[in-house]
């Protein structure tokens, strides 16, 4: 078989371990760990599962060396005892079975985390400058402290080694305790630890010294850092540069470029509107001045980028990180040149912003059985071949037809639309959120793939399902908007219908938007690009609240930018020719001129009476994603899924 990315599936080498490709996954935070510290089966599944799919390395998720007060989420891998050895191993032996080597990225959070995650204890730091995403004023550390960390890392390691595992990543990137040492913005300690920039190298560098004694010049040593803070005072692609060259003096086997620090979310964990490839300028830079391999990362989702990066010599390996999230075979499937198959991930960052961040396990959009590789490690063939009717074609009833067909049983799904997607359709059209099409492209794909009869354009009645005799029937009708009653309505249009372009609002003129939830504030933000003069009504606290909380951060900093003018605690009473009536914060009743009004103030399930009328007609049905409870796309599509398997 002739490979088509020959230069991504070249072998690859560092120090003197030899990998299968030039493809890494990097390290990804999932929550997956035992409450302890300790390796689950649930992560040893799904990380064994990333090797089976063919990637050349794993660098396993941030591993926490000094427990509680280092770590950055609740439950986060340790290797700070003896104890979690076993696990590890476990998990090396495991990944080995599938081919894959792996290495583990060795990490403290200072003052990048909360005491909420440290059990109660002030987040520790270089120095006590204040952290603004989270708003932590940490502690600042002794020289006493800081000599006893270096052990704690060097420590980590050797039983990293001893557990079977290939080589150690520091964290130096990102923010965390290492990489406080190395940025200006953040360590401002006149001591041997601070200062220039060799002085705020000592820190990582004791511990690269440490490593090396413990365990001699041939176990690997990748080093990841930051080539652009992307703040003011940090770490600049200039400063990168000196760094990388102390660091390959120092021993270093491979340097992983990343970028961003908290306080510049958007830039280290990328939301929607972030174009593929943005960062491998920062990763090409490094490499032309050290003569070690280099990987580049961030938003690489196709085999084509991937491969022409390495092509053209801007990095030695690429890493896909939320793309083998999304799916497992990305390298197999690029392997074997059916591209058109990788469900790609779309940059939504539901599974860092609405799950490993907010204290839950890593879930995906785009595939649900992240984090269920236990629970579904195959699917079961049908038993017995049923007749399956799929009502609506959004991603929970295009998801469950999928997965039924693939099981073996007879699916025909219909959609009153033309087109496959329901509300994907929708949510693809404010600015910057494009990539969300790919996903409606890979379940149209799949959908022919798995021979489901699609029945395009045609609205299922009872009548017309009745007469198929389906053995059962999934209802995925989805949601509709809230019209809520109140005086002058009618005057108000939907915003899905703005977003559609089925109604026209002039550039330039005065718009209000009701209701500021994730719908709300994406059509202000389509309105804001048409150049209109946007007022944003909401009667909660903030606005956006539903929102995934890195691309609300970066949504809300455009608001503020562009003088978006956000009304909260604001109940709208009445709709009048020119304005709309509130009551206040301040239980004051006021008027807003609203040359146009923009109406967003929720979903309902759509399709309870279908769902009543084929009950009663004997038809067994499963109700599935918003027809059942409005969510997001994860709810849909796990929940389709999860009837898929079931039916
Ligand atoms: C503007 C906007 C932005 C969004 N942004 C995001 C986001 O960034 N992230 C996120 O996770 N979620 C987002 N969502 C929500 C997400 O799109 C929905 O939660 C998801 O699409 C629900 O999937 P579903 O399959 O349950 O329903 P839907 O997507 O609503 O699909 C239901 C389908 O059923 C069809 N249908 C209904 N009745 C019938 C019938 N009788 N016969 C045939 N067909 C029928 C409809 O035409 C529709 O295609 C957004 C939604 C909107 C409106
Ligand atoms: C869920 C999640 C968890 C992450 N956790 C870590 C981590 O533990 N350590 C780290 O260095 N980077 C972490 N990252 C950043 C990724 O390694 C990677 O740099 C980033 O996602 C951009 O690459 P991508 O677009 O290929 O996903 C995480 C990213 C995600 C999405
Ligand atoms: S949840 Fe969204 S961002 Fe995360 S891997 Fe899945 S598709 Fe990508």
């Amino acid at each position: 078989m002739t490979v088509k990315y020959s230069h991504l599936f070249s072998e690859g080498k560092i120090g003197n371990l030899r990998l299968r490709n030039r493809i890494v996954m990097p390290p990804m935070g999932t929550n997956f760990a035992n409450a302890d510290g300790s390796v689950s089966q649930t992560l040893i599944d799904y990380y064994t599962e990333r090797a089976r799919g063919g990637v050349g390395l794993i660098i396993v998720e941030i591993v926490c060396v000094d427990s509680p007060v280092g770590k950055a989420i609740t439950n986060q891998l340790c290797l700070d005892d003896d104890k979690y050895i076993g696990g590890f191993a476990d998990l090396a032996e495991s990944v080995h079975l599938e081919g894959a080597k792996i290495f583990v990225q060795l990490h403290h959070a200072g003052r990048q985390t909360t005491p909420d995650i440290t059990g109660g204890i002030q987040p520790v730091c270089p120095s006590a400058t204040h952290e603004g995403f989270l708003n932590v004023t940490p502690r600042e550390l002794s020289n006493e402290e800081i000599e006893d960390l270096v052990q704690k890392f060097v420590s980590a390691a050797v039983r990293a080694k001893m557990a079977g595992i290939d080589g150690v990543e520091l964290h130096g990137a990102h923010g965390y305790l290492i990489g406080q040492f190395m940025s200006p913005h953040i360590n401002k300690r006149t001591d041997k630890w601070g200062g220039s920039t060799e002085r705020r190298m000592r820190f990582p560098l004791e511990i690269i010294r440490g490593i090396r004694e413990k365990l001699g010049p041939n176990f690997p040593i990748c080093f990841r850092f930051n080539a652009d803070d992307f703040v003011e005072d940090g770490i600049d692609i200039e400063e990168a540069k000196k760094i990388a060259r102390i660091l390959e003096d120092a021993g270093v086997d491979v340097l992983n470029v990343s970028v961003g620090i908290y306080e510049a979310m958007p830039t280290l964990l990328e939301p929607f509107h972030f174009e593929e490839g943005w960062r491998v300028y920062t990763a090409e830079a490094i490499k032309k001045v050290v003569n070690i391999p280099v990987i580049t990362v961030g938003v690489i989702r196709d085999p084509v980028l991937a491969d022409s990066i390495i092509a053209e010599g801007k990095a030695d390996f690429v890493a896909i990180g939320r793309g083998l999230i999304a799916d497992p075979e990305w390298p197999k499937k690029a392997y074997e040149g059916r591209d058109e198959e990788i469900r790609k991930c779309i940059s939504c960052n539901t599974c860092i912003g609405l799950k490993v961040f907010s204290g839950q396990r890593m879930r995906c959009s785009v595939n649900p059985r992240v984090g269920y590789e236990w629970k579904y490690p195959y699917l079961p063939c049908a038993c017995e071949k049923k007749k399956v009717v799929v009502i609506g074609g959004g991603p929970a009833g295009a998801y469950a037809a999928i997965t039924a067909a693939s099981r073996g049983h007879e699916v025909v799904l219909f959609e009153k639309e033309n087109k496959i997607g329901g509300q994907l359709n929708i949510s693809c059209l404010p600015p910057g959120k494009e990539k969300i099409s790919w996903f409606t492209e890979w379940l149209e794909g799949e959908l022919k793939r798995q021979n489901v009869t699609l029945r395009l354009g045609e609205c299922a009645t009872p009548e017309k399902i009745s007469a198929l005799r389906p053995d059962i029937v999934i209802l995925a009708t989805g949601a509709e908007p809230i019209v809520p009653n109140i005086p002058g309505i009618e005057r108000a249009y939907l915003s899905w219908d703005v977003l559609k372009g089925k109604v026209n609002v002039p550039s330039g003129e005065e718009v209000v938007v009701i209701g500021g939830g994730l719908v709300g504030c994406e059509t202000a933000h389509y309105l804001l690009d048409k150049g209109c003069k946007v007022t944003i009504v909401e009667m909660l606290d903030d606005i956006a609240l539903d929102m995934e909380p890195i691309g609300r951060f970066d949504l809300l900093n455009t608001f503020v930018s562009k003088g978006v003018k956000m009304l909260t605690k604001s109940l709208v009473t009445a709709i009048t020719p020119e304005a709309i009536q509130i009551v206040d914060a301040y239980k004051r009743v006021r008027e807003v001129p609203a040359k146009h009004v923009v109406l967003a103030v929720g979903q309902k399930p759509a399709g309870c009476d279908l769902a009543k009328a084929l009950c009663d007609m004997g038809i067994p049905v499963i109700t599935v994603g918003d027809a059942r409870a409005v969510g997001k796309i994860v709810d849909a599509v796990l929940f389709g899924f999860d009837a898929g398997v079931k039916v």
